[in-house]
């Protein structure tokens, strides 16, 4: 978002709270079709494919992040692009219970496929995204705009990412990796993905690689001021067999430690600014 926290309200700045923005990188034509970071990450292995599918005609690709005067491109033509979505969470307790309205500095306008964010009563900002998703969109219907299109491409043979990012307490983790143990309904980007993954491969002969990677802004953090250090990168592995389950153990496992830091928004808050999902099919 081009706001800035020090510009704003203070219904502005917990609205921020409840906005974030999920971006796709992934090399295939499909709905969320955005980036074909596809020719470089193309496999070359003669076992598998090496075109690119067709892209759906009936998929819009928009530009995020365009204030509302500017120019309004539309690059359905532009296959390489990475395409953004955003997502407004629900209320959660704490915004009802200081019983915060955001509906006067944030408008959500899902048809229009914009988020409008009002500065005051005269002005105010336009951004234009890939999808908007409103409080009551479901983890289905986000996996399915979203990452759905991503793993179709991974299937088809190219490499992948969904990354989510955004301010602490705006749902990364409930968007990406939320496990849905106890309400299935929950499940988020990752276990949805690897299921999908894992149900159409081969399970003689594919192999699956995953990189889950957390980045956060080295240094101090403005809520509590004491400094949090850099994640490694989590490098790339490997699981054998594929299924589910075992993956997401792997996931776990390989995952470095998340430096937990309790803020005034996210009492779990992990302070990652971005969480990344990869996926391969090797
Ligand atoms: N779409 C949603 N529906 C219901 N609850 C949500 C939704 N998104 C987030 N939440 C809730 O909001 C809180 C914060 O979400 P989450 O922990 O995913 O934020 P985050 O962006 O990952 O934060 P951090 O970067 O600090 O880890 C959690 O209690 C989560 O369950």
């Amino acid at each position: 978002m081009a706001t800035t926290s020090s510009g704003l309200r203070p219904a502005q700045r917990a609205e921020r709270q409840r906005v974030s923005q999920q971006g796709l990188i992934h090399g295939g034509n499909s709905l969320t079709r955005s980036l074909n970071n596809g020719q470089n990450s193309l496999r070359s292995s003669d076992t598998k494919p090496l075109h690119f599918p067709p892209a759906p005609t009936s998929r819009r690709s928009v530009t995020p992040n365009s204030r509302s005067n500017s120019r309004d491109f539309d690059d359905d033509n532009d296959p390489g692009r990475v395409r953004v979505a955003v997502r407004l969470r629900p209320r959660n307790a704490e915004d009802l219970l200081s019983d915060a309205d955001f509906a006067d500095c944030v408008e959500l306008q899902p048809e229009l496929k914009r988020l409008k964010l009002r500065k005051n009563n005269w002005s105010s900002e336009s951004y234009k995204f890939d999808e908007v998703f409103t409080g009551t969109a479901s983890q289905k219907r986000v996996y399915e705009v979203v990452a759905k299109p991503v793993v179709e491409s991974v299937l088809s043979g190219y490499n992948g990412t969904v990354m989510a990012y955004g301010q602490t307490g705006t749902g990364k983790t409930f968007t990406l990796g939320r496990l849905g143990k106890d309400d299935a309904s929950e499940r988020g980007i990752m276990v949805r993905a690897l299921e999908d993954i894992v149900a159409n491969i081969s399970l003689a002969s594919d192999t699956v690689e995953i990189s889950y990677l957390q980045a956060h802004l080295p240094g101090p953090k403005k809520e509590t001021k004491e400094p949090i250090p850099a994640d490694p990168p989590t490098p790339p592995f490997t699981c054998w067999p594929p299924h589910v389950p075992s993956l997401l153990t792997c996931s776990t496992c390989s995952a470095a430690p998340m430096p937990l830091a309790p803020a005034k928004r996210n009492t779990h808050a992990s302070r990652n600014e971005d969480k990344f999902f990869s996926f391969f099919r090797l």
